[in-house]
């Protein structure tokens, strides 16, 4: 399991991070929401190990998550990958320097999952659209079977047809095989349709963690329930309300 533990995070002199506390099992979803500066990459940044936290801790399974090579499909789809490698070398890298393989069948069944055309990971990160390497930044991750999957706003390139098709194949997967997903999100109809918690987080601090129904139907007072009254007033969360 994913324990953060009472962590704050500081980006040069300010800090990111106060006393954030939240915790993920194997085969659940957290959605973490909040308006930008929030600190939600700050977040994921730190559960990875790339900004060490000034108090606190994060383990997976008591130990440091790095140890569990957890995976991370990151924000900017593009400058996820190397200019100069194959999208396939891109993709196999992170496989290939554990000493591991990846079984044929399963590239195909995600990249058929993911609609991406069998040719494309012969490809370069700038001969593919936005959209189309934001998914390979989704097979990279999945296709690892890492049991902790970090996302960095997953699905911002997509149209709202491959958004709805690529959320449910994540889930779809996500049961199959029991990893833990955070996934960061602006979005907050994914967030209530996919998260079996949302935790919202403002100026560094949580703000609260719910259930989607306890989000939609009683929000804490404030922060939360603006945030739920705007994406009510947008109709993003009429599937949840
Ligand atoms: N490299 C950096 N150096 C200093 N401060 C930074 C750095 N990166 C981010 N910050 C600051 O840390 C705070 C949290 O930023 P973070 O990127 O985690 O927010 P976010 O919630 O992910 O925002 P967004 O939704 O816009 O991506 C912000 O005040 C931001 O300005």
């Amino acid at each position: 399991m994913l324990r953060v533990n009472q962590v704050w995070v500081k980006r040069g002199a300010a800090v990111a991070l106060q006393d954030i506390s939240l915790s993920l099992e194997p085969g659940r979803t957290l959605a973490v929401v909040g308006e930008s500066g929030a600190g939600k990459s700050t977040l994921i940044a730190a559960i990875l190990g790339l900004l060490r936290p000034s108090h606190g801790e994060i383990t997976w399974a008591g130990a440091p998550v790095r140890a569990c090579r957890p995976a991370l499909v990151m924000q900017e789809p593009r400058s996820a990958f190397n200019p100069v490698l194959s999208l396939r070398r891109s993709v196999m890298e992170p496989i290939v320097a554990s000493g591991g393989t990846i079984p044929a069948d399963r590239l195909c069944h995600l990249c058929d999952g993911l609609e991406l055309p069998p040719d494309i990971l012969d490809r370069r990160p700038t001969e593919v659209s936005i959209g189309q390497a934001q998914r390979v930044g989704i097979l990279r991750a999945l296709v690892a079977s890492a049991p902790l999957v970090l996302f960095d706003e997953p699905l911002s390139a997509l149209d709202a047809v491959t958004q709805k098709h690529t959320a449910r194949l994540i889930s779809d997967l996500q049961c199959e095989e029991g990893f833990a997903a955070l996934i960061v999100t602006h979005d907050l109809g994914y967030a209530a349709a996919h998260g079996d918690e949302i935790a919202v987080l403002k100026s560094g601090r949580i703000e609260e963690i719910a259930t989607p129904e306890q989000f939609v139907l009683t929000p804490k007072p404030g922060y939360c329930e603006q945030l739920r009254d705007a994406a009510l007033a947008l109709g993003a969360l009429e599937a949840a309300a």
